[in-house]
């Protein structure tokens, strides 16, 4: 078929509004990662602002008739340009349907899938309620967590956001509407879910809601010891089944000399940092405890004894406690308040060469001493999150995958790249560290697997999935056999799509 994928739609095959702006263009080629594109990679030809999910099925039937790529695209917050769609249609997600993109019913929350957390959280609120699972920051929109996990430090207690959904409209890569929950489309649901894209577009998502907690006591320990530290989140994870309990764990390695010059220690008072010296440390690497306990007003006083219950169990070093007392919705949205700082430093719109790795409990401590206190040096460029979960909160049945140990531990290498003379905080030099610490991984036999994975080969991506591939190839053949959608993730070679069209190479 000798027509371009713009013409297609402009022609009106395609639904909602379709742009062949440069400006569309170069924003809908641009993601979070700022990292440059391969030499082959050609931008996209045209980007659909869809209004309703109907728009978005014609633009999906258009580029499966038409044979081009189709890849949806949330808040471009990726890192290796899995919503790019080289030589194909870019779908907006965040554009369109005006008005009633989330409503609240009792139990769940309807969103449209291109929606961003943070205005699902506020509309929720107006009725008390909140989603239950969240992500660190809600700059990011609902269809493209659920095709990862979407998690946080309420993961070890709810699970990941992908098992806090009851229901599903995707447009498949066959054009289909389909409504799938666990009781409907079954095989389809929980494909979509941890699916990276593949199978179908997620255009509303019935997510789980609980009543708002008004207000959250927020506590950071600290640890000179690692197994120290991960012995006390992993007892902490151990009561997700009762009452007594944080409601929040996290943590984070402190590689560098001030506690105060990440973009997760706004905490720590810029006026009075603290050094980690200060503390009687003759280690250069420092662990952080990081828990909230939800409250409403009424019960602040029992809240005060809980918390000082569960802190009594922890082994942190004495005189390291910090906390601090805001909203529930403050303490959600307080990634944001960082990028606003770093946006007037002009430290946001800068590379991201960020690593994200679910690695084995039974390996934790291999990995600190080989990466924390060995590959990283003293030079960290972002923050280190370090949390455990538990995966019987996870399901199998989706196609996220996570290490076969009963507790994992999410390690997220936030790192920033500046252009500062300084080799060590270049690009090039934080990409190799990133492959030594996988390489390290491999040669030492950690089982590791990325989170927001990314990998250029078919056989690497066979042994991402493990024992799931063979399912999750089996899904692309019934529910995108044309291989057309979000082509950014670099699984299936397409198959006589577009993108390898010479009219389109030469475009
Ligand atoms: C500052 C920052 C903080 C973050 N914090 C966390 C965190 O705490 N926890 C966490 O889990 N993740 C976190 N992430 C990662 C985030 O979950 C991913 O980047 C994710 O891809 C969501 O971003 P997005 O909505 O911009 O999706 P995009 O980057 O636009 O898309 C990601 C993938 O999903 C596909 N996609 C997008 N929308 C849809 C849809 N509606 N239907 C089907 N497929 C779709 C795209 O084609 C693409 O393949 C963070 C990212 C950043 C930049």
């Amino acid at each position: 078929l000798n027509v371009k994928p713009a013409e297609l739609l402009v022609l009106g095959f395609g639904g909602g509004r379709v742009s062949t702006e440069w400006h569309d263009l170069d924003a809908a080629s641009r993601d979070f990662g700022m990292l440059p594109p391969s030499k082959a990679e050609t931008p996209p030809l045209a980007v659909v602002h869809p209004s309703t999910a109907e728009d978005v099925a014609q633009a999906v039937r258009t580029a499966q008739s038409g044979r081009f790529p189709v890849s949806a695209r949330g808040h471009g917050h990726s890192i290796n340009g899995q919503s790019r769609a080289p030589g194909g249609v870019v779908v907006e997600m965040t554009s369109g349907v005006g008005g009633g993109r989330v409503a609240v019913e009792e139990g769940y929350v309807d969103a449209w899938g291109g929606e961003l957390w943070i205005d699902v959280l506020k509309r929720t609120l107006k009725y008390g309620m909140a989603p239950r699972s969240w992500t660190d920051y809600l700059y990011l929109t609902v269809g493209g967590t659920l095709s990862n996990a979407g998690i946080s430090g309420q993961a070890f207690h709810h699970g990941p956001q992908i098992s806090n959904v009851f229901e599903l409209d995707v447009v498949t890569g066959n054009g289909e509407m389909s409504t799938c929950s666990e009781a409907q489309n079954p095989d389809l649901f929980h494909a979509v879910l941890g699916g990276l894209g593949q199978f179908g577009i997620i255009t509303r998502a019935r997510i789980a809601i609980e009543q708002a907690p008004q207000r959250v006591r927020w506590i950071r320990v600290l640890y000179y010891d690692f197994s120290t530290f991960t012995a006390d989140q992993e007892h902490l994870i151990s009561l997700h089944g009762g009452n007594q309990k944080f409601d929040y764990v996290e943590g984070f390695v402190i590689v560098d000399e001030v506690l105060t010059n990440t973009w997760r220690s706004s905490f720590f008072s810029p006026r009075n940092p603290v050094k980690i010296s200060s503390l009687g440390s003759s280690d250069s690497v420092l662990y952080c405890l990081e828990v909230i306990k939800n409250y409403h007003e009424s019960n602040a006083d029992s809240m005060d004894q809980e918390v000082e219950a569960l802190m009594k169990d922890l082994r942190f070093i004495p005189n390291s406690v910090f906390s601090t007392d805001l909203l529930y919705v403050d303490f959600l949205d307080r990634v944001h308040s960082a990028e606003l700082r770093l946006r007037s430093k002009g430290l946001w719109e800068v590379p991201h060469p960020w690593l994200n790795l679910f690695v084995p409990r039974s390996r934790i401590a291999d990995f600190d001493r080989g990466v924390f206190k060995g590959i990283l040096g003293n030079n960290t460029s972002g923050p280190i999150l370090i949390y455990p979960m538990n995966k019987d909160k996870w399901d199998d049945r989706t196609s996220a995958v996570t290490p076969d140990e009963d507790v994992f531990y999410l390690v997220a290498l936030l790192r920033s790249a500046l252009d500062s003379g300084d080799v060590t905080q270049g690009m090039d030099y934080l990409i190799d560290q990133n492959r030594r610490i996988l390489r390290f991984c491999a040669d030492e036999g950690i089982e590791v697997k990325q989170y927001l994975p990314h990998y250029r080969s078919e056989a690497e991506w066979a042994g991402h999935f493990g024992a799931k591939w063979e399912r999750f190839r089996r899904n692309k053949m019934r529910f995108d056999p044309k291989h057309i959608l979000a082509t950014g993730q670099r699984i299936f070679e397409p198959s006589g799509v577009g993108v390898h069209h010479p009219h389109m190479a030469s475009w």
